[in-house]
């Protein structure tokens, strides 16, 4: 894709799509329960799609319109054998959540995904998984798809992680909600707590007690209906847009606010960003609001510590803001960014490096000096849809003309982006 400079700024009003991790959940968590989960603002994205391609594998029926969808819940007990491997796609989230889902079926499950799923680490869910009885086996010993496995027999432990992820919190907690016993998770931050909210909407009890979260097994899951609130990872790419590019005013409608996510609001008013929140509602259950942001001149600051798990997905695009603002930014214990679907600190360096960017690597981050003006130039997204869009926006700002290979790598969450992007373009 060619894109050229935002010569007048960006402006307007976005409704941008629903939230990732909460549309994989509705699907996941409808399936495993009893009755008809209706669920709207669902993402229509290609990762959610493959949550659905696979509990339809799984024997469980599902009608998907846009962003609506109806899910015939199977109970706990109720999911198939599936006569196919379960293609996950790129999502990292599907098959770690899913095979805490499988780890009490007793059946036989082989879940593959692409490429960049295949290099993503798996034993931070299959050795917790193995404890608690499923029988797993993956190239490497459980580490690297493809993955089998054969679930049943789910005891209940309390599972201390090394990470601070959502994805194992997710897969154990679900795991233990079918075994015998309490099931409980520490990790070392607190990661979004999309899950604990959920099985609360469906009905089961969730104990949280600082950074430990635990249910008890054999909890039945009751059909609801959840309104899924915008993306704020998608969002990000449009607050940092308003912030950075001379002439803008852009008003993102019914972004999810979940305090679990909302550290890139934060960082970007540090930075100096000017950003109004107005109009929240839902508290209950996921909370959203409408955010507004206009241009402003940005200062570099430190980001890390208990911040970046409340952040992780947004720090391509925080780079960029970074690479805008006045002074260094320094950001750190953020080694997650390696394992997701590129290497984002090296795919984040090398590609912002090619603008003229003044940006460098660490082992747990990046340091970026500021202000540099960038210049258009050939730069790839590697097929990773975060890496695409913050590229998107970088061409905003560019001297020249940017040419994005494989910018179709959006369509994992937010298909419309450069639609909207052009959109706003004045
Ligand atoms: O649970 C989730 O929905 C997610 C958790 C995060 O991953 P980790 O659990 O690996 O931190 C995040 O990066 C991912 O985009 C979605
Ligand atoms: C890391 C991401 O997703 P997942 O782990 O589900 O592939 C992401 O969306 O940035």
């Amino acid at each position: 894709m060619k894109l050229t400079r935002a010569e007048n700024g960006l402006r307007g009003t976005i409704r941008v799509p629903g939230d990732k991790s909460i549309s994989h959940r509705a699907v996941m968590f409808g399936a495993i329960a009893e009755g008809t989960t209706t669920i709207s603002g669902f993402l229509p994205g290609e990762d959610c799609l493959s949550t659905i391609s696979c509990f339809r594998k799984l024997g469980v029926e599902i009608r998907q319109e846009g962003d609506y969808v109806e899910v015939q819940g199977t109970g706990l007990h109720g999911l198939q054998e599936p006569d196919e491997v379960l293609d996950v796609g790129n999502s990292g989230t599907t098959i770690r959540l899913m095979l805490g889902v499988l780890a009490n079926t007793p059946f036989h499950s082989c879940l593959i995904g692409d490429k960049s799923i295949a290099k993503r680490p798996m034993k931070r869910v299959t050795v917790p998984l193995k404890q608690m009885g499923a029988q797993i086996d993956g190239r490497e010993g459980g580490q690297y798809t493809p993955i089998s496995i054969r679930g049943g027999n789910v005891k209940g432990m309390h599972y201390v992680s090394p990470v601070a992820s959502a994805q194992v919190k997710s897969a154990v907690l679900l795991a233990g909600l079918q075994g015998d016993g309490v099931t409980a998770v520490t990790e070392p931050e607190k990661s979004r707590d999309h899950t604990e909210r959920m099985l609360r909407a469906f009905g089961c009890e969730v104990q949280v007690d600082g950074m430990t979260v635990s249910v008890q097994g054999g909890q039945q899951l009751h059909a609801t209906h959840i309104e899924v609130p915008g993306d704020i990872s998608s969002a990000a790419f449009f607050l940092v847009a308003g912030a950075v590019v001379p002439n803008s005013r852009i008003k993102l409608q019914k972004v999810g606010l979940n305090p679990t996510r909302t550290g890139i609001l934060e960082v970007l008013q540090q930075m100096g960003a000017s950003i109004t929140i107005e109009n929240v509602q839902n508290e209950d259950f996921e909370p959203y609001g409408d955010v507004t942001v206009e241009y402003s001149s940005l200062r570099g600051v430190e980001i890390g510590g208990d911040v970046i798990p409340r952040l992780i997905d947004e720090i391509p695009i925080l780079a960029l803001a970074a690479a805008q603002a006045e002074g260094t930014t320094v950001i750190k214990d953020a080694a997650e960014l390696k394992v997701k679907e590129t290497n984002r600190i090296d795919t984040v360096v090398d590609e912002l490096k090619k603008l003229g960017a003044h940006i460098e690597a660490t082992p747990d981050g990046m340091i970026i000096h500021g202000r540099t003006p960038l210049r258009g130039a050939s730069v790839s997204s590697h097929g990773d849809h975060r890496i695409g869009m913050m590229l998107g926006i970088a061409a905003c700002l560019a001297d020249g003309e940017m040419l994005i290979e494989n910018s179709e790598a959006a369509a994992v969450s937010y298909p419309t982006f450069f639609a909207e992007l052009q959109r706003l373009q004045q």
